[in-house]
């Protein structure tokens, strides 16, 4: 095979026709000839994975900075349906335009050149998705719209890195998963605890029995709805749409709604149109890591139980809960509460021990447990320490993610379910993890999903 461009057929052919047999149950190679990718340690420009950043307002900002580190990538282009403007947590600015002059620069600074110019910037992510020359994107918008350009990337053999929480309804989630099981791409969850030592490790004790038998998992949340985006951004008045802003877009398959500054950028967390709140917000994170240390990571609860909690302060706009405490009731028995009363973080309770892991911190009690080693034959959970690095050794490996898709749909499904209690003000919700249904309550079954604004509909793979 002769050495290629990032757009070279053959290069992005042989990538996906690993992922297709891997998804088709075909063994394949976990090691990907250099004579595909390059050689001796370095990546040449043009044979690095080319990638497009979907949605550049506070988290793609970040995440962007994270690829820029990684020789392997080039980011090739970047789309947002605001051109440019403040108020992207703490008044910081954000937009496709700032986010094109950031890459712009640094691979200036890299050439030495000082200059560069070959980042696109576009509103639409259709466009992104359109070009042949594009292996992966990067979906960092809200969280209404994940879903659509998801299937919609899977469709056109991208490789995907979407931001937590993965949807804003389980039906959605069922639908992505199916995509990506379906099309055989490499899909990351932007869920990073998955690549902190700390909580791996708390999870390898758990699994491994360092806690006796695990009988309750604690997960602390924040509560409240704070202002995220600095000054002004907690405006809930009817505004005119800032020019360069292409808002009926970022609406997309949400309900027609008037514009007010606190409904877009990082605030929109706070309403149940475009998020779940606090619940679905933290929710990729900690009640993740909570189904990880329980290895039940691929099924769920049988029953939400004991759901309490309040939307106070009422709001014309932010209307996600304030408060929240709720039993996700496991077929063996296990109780997960997930509150924002808790000690931030997941704590792990068994019969002999309990570990609790936070960002930067694991404990113990008792404190000899955090010097136990895992053994040979023991239970090693995925090994990543780093989110980003991880997808990229993925794109080129075809192998499995630290943060598989499945993964992600089953411990958002845990949110959710409790978010449909809370709205309905329901004790308890009975659910079947293996057809994924409410059971006997068909006013919360109707809450799976949610209709599309027109022309939006779930993309059919
Ligand atoms: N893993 C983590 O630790 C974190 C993850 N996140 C997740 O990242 C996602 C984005 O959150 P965050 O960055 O805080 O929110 P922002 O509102 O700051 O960013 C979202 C960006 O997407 C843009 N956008 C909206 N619709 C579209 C569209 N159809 N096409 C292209 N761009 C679009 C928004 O436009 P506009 O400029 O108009 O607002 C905005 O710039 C969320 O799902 C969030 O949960 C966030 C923080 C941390
Ligand atoms: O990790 C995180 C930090 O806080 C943010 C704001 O609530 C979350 O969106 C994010 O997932």
């Amino acid at each position: 095979m002769s050495r290629t461009s990032p757009d070279s057929p053959s290069r992005r052919g042989f990538l996906r026709s690993i992922g297709r047999a891997a998804a088709a149950g075909v063994a394949v190679p976990m090691v990907v000839p250099a004579s595909a990718l390059g050689r001796g340690g370095f990546t040449a420009p043009s044979e690095r994975i080319t990638l497009a950043m979907i949605g550049t307002g506070n988290q793609g900002f970040n995440d962007l900075r994270s690829f820029l580190r990684d020789d392997r990538v080039q980011v090739v282009a970047v789309c947002d349906v605001n051109r440019e403007g403040p108020g992207y947590w703490d008044g910081k600015v954000g937009g496709r335009e700032p986010a094109k002059r950031l890459v712009e620069e640094h691979y200036g600074r890299r050439a030495g050149s000082g200059s560069y110019a070959g980042c696109a910037s576009v509103v639409d992510f259709r466009e992104i998705l359109g070009r042949d020359d594009i292996d992966a994107v990067e979906i960092c918008t809200p969280d209404h719209w994940h879903a659509i350009p998801v299937i919609e990337a899977c469709k056109a053999g991208k490789d995907i890195y979407c931001q937590k929480p993965l949807s804003l309804t389980i039906a959605e989630g069922r639908a992505m998963s199916d995509a990506v099981k379906e099309t055989g791409v490499v899909f990351q969850t932007g869920s990073q605890q998955r690549s902190d030592p700390n909580f791996r490790r708390a999870c390898e004790l758990v699994r491994n029995g360092r806690i006796g038998e695990l009988k309750r998992v604690l997960v602390g949340l924040p509560g409240g709805r704070p202002n995220l985006a600095g000054e002004g951004g907690d405006d809930k008045k009817t505004a005119p749409v800032p020019e360069g802003f292409e808002y009926d877009s970022w609406l997309g398959p949400a309900p027609e709604a008037p514009y007010a500054p606190a409904r877009c950028h990082v605030n929109f967390r706070w309403i149940l149109d475009y998020s779940g709140g606090q619940i679905t917000d933290w929710g990729g994170h900690h009640p993740d890591c909570a189904q990880w240390g329980m290895g039940t990571e691929r099924t769920g609860p049988v029953e939400i139980r004991n759901v309490a909690g309040t939307f106070e302060p009422p709001d014309p706009l932010w209307d996600t809960a304030t408060a929240f405490s709720l039993d996700a009731v496991y077929g063996n028995g296990v109780v997960m509460n997930i509150s924002n009363a808790n000690r931030m973080g997941v704590t792990f309770e068994g019969t002999e021990g309990t570990v609790h892991a936070d960002r930067g911190r694991i404990d113990a009690d008792p404190k000899s447990l955090l010097d136990s080693e895992i053994g040979p034959g023991e239970i090693r959970l995925y090994a990543s320490d780093d989110h980003f690095r991880n997808f990229i050794d993925c794109v080129h490996s075809r192998g499995p993610t630290a943060a598989p898709v499945e993964v992600a749909h089953r411990s958002i499904t845990v949110c959710h379910l409790g978010n449909i209690a809370l709205r309905l003000g329901r004790d308890r919700l009975r659910w079947d993890p293996d057809a994924e249904r409410i059971l006997g309550d068909d006013e919360a079954a109707a809450m799976l999903s949610r209709p599309y604004r027109d022309p939006w509909k779930l993309p059919v793979v």
